[in-house]
């Protein structure tokens, strides 16, 4: 199959998502609202901003008229920070005619600010259902930088529809890029957003001077804290035991790729939070979903307190080796309970 698709989001992972597709011989626009950027994209076949020493294929071209790019599209990418979701698919609506129905898929990972909604859930709040064919989220472990060396990479296209999952697997899988199915949205989105959070830690915990041992305590309890929020609405258990839950964490939580472990690692060596965003000059999804999951948390009384406890370093300033030496000397717990599983335990 052929198809023409719009990659919404000319950074790091859509430049690397359009490479696998234009070797998978699909017509690739890649639109971006930045002219400087896509001009270099079309002229000289690079993206050095977002992904340096990267050259790309001459049939990838770039647009900044978002019409243009979604003319004839048989199925759309959106791959943006998500703050940007909603404003870019509030334009995707008003241009889409019903007639040609495209298939959309979204590759972002995050909760949005203050609605604490999936980024699902915000497409479908914006474009009316009539106006597309079905929706798949595209996530999992998968460092941009990597994909664009063709590294092995894993990767899952979750949807309820089945077929339109399907559709998604055959548009990216190749060789290097293999694709997964599967019917659980909530859990691959609740998976991909959070485990940024860990991702954080994990590197301020590399930054403070931790061992390993540190690491694996971080990881393995936020992997329980992450699966309780995500049962607790909803989602299949199994779902944080696959690629977009302990996969995604592995992945983000132990790679210098990785903005939010680098972020994280920078201020757990004592630098200024907005110093660290403002020189990343790439998105860190993992600082604004501390704050959307920990408000999620505190509304609906979940217990997470790795969550509380970035959320206090990242937006009260507090000391991070004093929220690790409150975090230590919590109540002793049982490790497992059934019910955690079932029904997003409190006491755990
Ligand atoms: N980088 C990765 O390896 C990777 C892998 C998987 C998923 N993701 C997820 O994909 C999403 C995008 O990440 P990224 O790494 O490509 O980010 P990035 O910071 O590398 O690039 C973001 C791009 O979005 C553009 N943008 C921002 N606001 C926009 C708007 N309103 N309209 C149009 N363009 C806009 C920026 O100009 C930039 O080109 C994030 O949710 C991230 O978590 C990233
Ligand atoms: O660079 P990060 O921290 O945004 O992580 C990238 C991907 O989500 C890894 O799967």
């Amino acid at each position: 199959m052929k198809e023409i698709v719009a990659v919404l989001g000319a950074g790091s992972w859509g430049t690397a998502l359009s490479m696998v597709l234009d070797e998978n011989g699909h017509e690739v626009r890649l639109w971006g609202n930045d002219p400087e950027q896509q001009k270099e994209i079309n002229e000289k076949h690079t993206n050095h901003h977002y992904l340096p020493d990267v050259v790309l294929s001459e049939s990838i071209i770039a647009f900044t008229d978002l019409e243009k790019a979604l003319e004839g599209a048989g199925a759309i990418v959106f791959v943006l920070p998500t703050k940007a979701i909603r404003a870019v698919a509030k334009q995707v609506a008003l241009l889409l005619d019903g007639k040609n129905k495209p298939h959309l898929v979204h590759a972002s990972k995050g909760l949005e600010q203050d609605s604490h909604k999936r980024i699902s859930v915000i497409i479908q709040e914006e474009i009316p259902a009539e106006k597309y064919d079905s929706l798949v989220v595209l996530s999992g472990p998968s460092h941009a930088e990597e994909v664009a060396k063709k590294d092995i990479t894993t990767i899952t296209a979750a949807s309820e529809n089945q077929v339109a999952a399907g559709y998604v697997q055959k548009l990216f899988m190749n060789n290097y890029f293999r694709v997964y199915r599967n019917t659980d949205i909530i859990g691959v989105e609740l998976g991909a957003a959070l485990k940024n959070i860990i991702a954080v830690g994990a590197g301020a915990l590399h930054g403070l001077g931790y061992g390993d041992n540190a690491k694996a305590a971080l990881m393995t309890r936020g992997l329980a804290e992450i699966s309780r929020l995500g049962v607790a609405f909803g989602a299949d258990p199994l779902t944080f035991f696959g690629l977009s839950g302990v996969g995604d964490l592995i992945v983000t939580g132990t790679s210098v790729h990785s903005r939010n472990w680098r972020a994280g690692d920078l201020i757990g060596k004592g630098h200024d939070l907005d110093e660290v965003l403002n020189n990343m000059g790439m998105v860190v999804e993992g600082v604004a979903t501390t704050k959307a999951a920990y408000e999620l948390a505190q509304e609906k009384g979940i217990e997470m307190p790795i969550t509380e406890a970035i959320y206090k370093v990242l937006y009260e300033k507090a000391d991070v080796k004093q929220v690790i030496e409150d975090l230590m000397l919590r109540e002793g717990k049982a490790e497992l309970s059934s019910e955690t599983m079932e029904k997003g335990n409190k006491e755990i």
